[in-house]
C-alpha cells in the first residue's frame, strides 16, 4: 500500500506534537526526570515532519536544511534524556554537536542531491547508534524499557538504511519528500514507529528507575545504610535456597550490642546513633565478600555466612567481637567502648532447614550469651 508521503508526514507530526505536549505537561517542566527533554524531542520531531510536508512548496532552507536539523535536534534531546532519567550529567555538547554539524553541512551542500541526502542519513544514523549504545548503558536491571529504546533505534537505523540504499542505487529522486512510493511509505512509517518507541521507552525507563529507587529505599536502613530487616530476611531466603541446591553449609549469627541503653542514657541518642554507625562500618569492613549483615532490630544485627559451617561461623564471630571491643567508637571527643553478644547457628545440611527455625535457634543462643555475662558468642544446639 502506497500512502501519500506528505499526508503521512503530517499525520506523524500531529501524533508527535500531541505526545510531546503531554510529556512536557506531565513532566511539569522539570528536566531532571528526562520528561521535559523527551517532550522537547517530540516537538522537534513534529516540527521536522511539518517541514517535510512543505517540501517543494517552500524554500529548501526551510523544508530540507531546517527540517533535517530539527530531526537531528530531536535525536539529541532523546540522547540527553537517557542519562537525565538516571540523574546523571548528560553529554549536552556531544549530543547537540550533531544538529549543529548537520545544519552547517546541509547549508553547504544545499544545491547538491546525493551528497546532501547521504550526509543527512549518515549523521542521523550515527545519532541512532549513540542512542542504541546509551540505551544499553542506562538499562535498569531487570527492566524492559531499554529494549524498547533499542528496538526504536534499530527501526530508525533500518529506515535510514533503506534511504541510503535507494540513494546509492542511483535513484535519489525517489527519496524526495514530495514523492510517494512504497519505499517512502515504509521509511516514513518506520519513522513514526521510532517516535512511538522512543517516547514510550523513555517514559517507561523513567518509571523503572523510580521503582528501582523506591525499592532500594524500602530495603535500606536509613541510619546505617545496611539492608533492613525485610531485605536481610529476603537475602536469607535466597541463601538458604542456594545452599539447598548446592548442598553447601549455611550459618547465621544474631548479634546484639551490650548495654546499649546505657550509651544512649549517658551520651544521648545522637551519640548512640553514631555508635551504631561506627559498629556497622567496623563489622562490614571485616566481613568476607560473600557474607552479609543487616539491621534486624534496634541494636540487633543478622549475619549471613554462606558456605560456612558452625565452627567456622563461631570463629568468625569471635574475631569480629574481639576486633570491635578493641576499637572503641570515637564520637566528638568521647571514646565509647562497646561489645556484642551473639547467638550462632550453623547447618551443614540446609535441605531440612527453614528460616524461622534457624532464626529461633540463633535467637535462643543469643539469650544464652547474654545470660552468660555478655561480650561472648554461643553456638546454638541443633534441635
Ligand atoms: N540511638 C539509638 N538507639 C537505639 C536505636 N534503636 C534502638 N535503640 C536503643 O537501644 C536500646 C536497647 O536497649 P535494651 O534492649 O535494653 O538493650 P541493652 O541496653 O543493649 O541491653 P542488653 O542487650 O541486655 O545488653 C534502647 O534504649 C533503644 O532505645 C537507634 O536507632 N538509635
Amino acid at each position: 500500500m502506497i500512502a501519500h508521503t506528505q499526508t503521512l508526514f503530517g499525520a506523524v507530526a500531529l501524533v508527535a506534537v500531541i505526545m510531546g505536549s503531554c510529556l512536557i505537561l506531565v513532566g511539569q517542566l522539570r528536566h531532571r526526570d528526562g520528561m521535559l527533554t523527551t517532550g522537547l524531542g517530540m516537538l522537534s520531531h513534529s516540527l521536522a515532519y511539518i517541514g517535510f510536508t512543505l517540501f517543494g512548496q517552500v524554500s529548501m532552507w526551510f523544508s530540507y536544511v531546517l527540517a533535517n536539523t530539527l530531526l537531528s535536534t530531536a535525536l539529541a534531546f532523546y540522547t540527553v534524556s537517557l542519562p537525565l532519567i538516571h540523574g546523571r550529567r548528560p553529554p549536552w555538547r556531544l549530543a547537540f554537536a550533531f544538529p549543529l554539524l548537520l545544519g552547517v553541512l546541509l547549508s553547504v551542500l544545499i544545491d547538491t542531491q546525493e551528497p546532501r541526502q547521504l550526509v543527512a542519513c549518515l549523521l542521523l544514523f550515527t545519532q541512532c547508534l549513540v542512542i542504541l549504545h546509551l540505551s544499553r548503558l542506562h538499562a535498569v536491571p531487570g527492566g524492559r524499557a531499554h529494549r524498547i529504546l533499542m528496538i526504536g533505534a534499530g527501526i530508525s537505523l533500518f529506515g535510514l538504511g533503506i534511504r541510503v540504499v535507494v540513494i546509492l542505487s542511483g535513484a535519489p529522486a525517489e527519496m524526495h519528500y514530495d514523492v510517494s512510493n512504497l519505499k517512502q511509505t515504509v521509511s516514513v512509517a518506520l519513522g513514526a514507529a521510532t517516535i512511538i518507541m522512543f517516547s514510550f521507552g523513555l517514559v517507561l525507563l523513567s518509571r523503572e528507575r523510580i521503582e528501582s529507587e523506591l525499592r532500594q529505599t524500602a530495603l535500606r536502613d536509613t541510619l546505617t545504610g545496611l539492608p533492613n530487616r525485610l531485605a536481610i530476611l529476603e537475602q536469607l531466603t535466597d541463601e538458604l535456597e542456594r545452599a539447598r541446591r548446592q548442598h553447601t553449609p549455611l550459618s547465621i549469627a544474631m548479634l546484639d550490642l551490650d548495654h546499649f541503653k546505657q550509651i544512649n542514657d549517658s551520651h544521648g541518642h545522637l551519640v548512640g546513633d553514631a555508635v551504631l554507625r561506627h559498629c556497622t562500618d567496623h563489622l562490614q569492613q571485616r566481613l568476607r565478600r560473600n557474607d552479609s549483615i543487616g539491621r534486624y532490630g534496634g541494636e540487633e544485627f543478622l549475619l549471613i555466612l554462606p558456605g560456612t559451617d558452625a565452627d567456622g561461623a563461631l570463629e568468625l564471630v569471635d574475631q569480629l567481637r574481639q576486633s570491635l571491643t578493641q576499637h572503641a567508637a570515637q564520637v566528638d571527643d568521647k571514646n565509647i567502648a562497646l561489645s556484642f553478644s551473639a547467638g550462632v547457628y550453623g547447618s551443614t545440611s540446609p535441605v531440612a532447614e527453614d528460616i524461622t527455625g534457624m532464626l529461633l535457634k540463633a535467637d535462643a543462643a543469643l539469650y544464652r550469651a547474654k545470660d552468660a555475662g555478655r561480650n561472648t558468642q554461643v553456638l546454638a544446639t541443633a534441635d
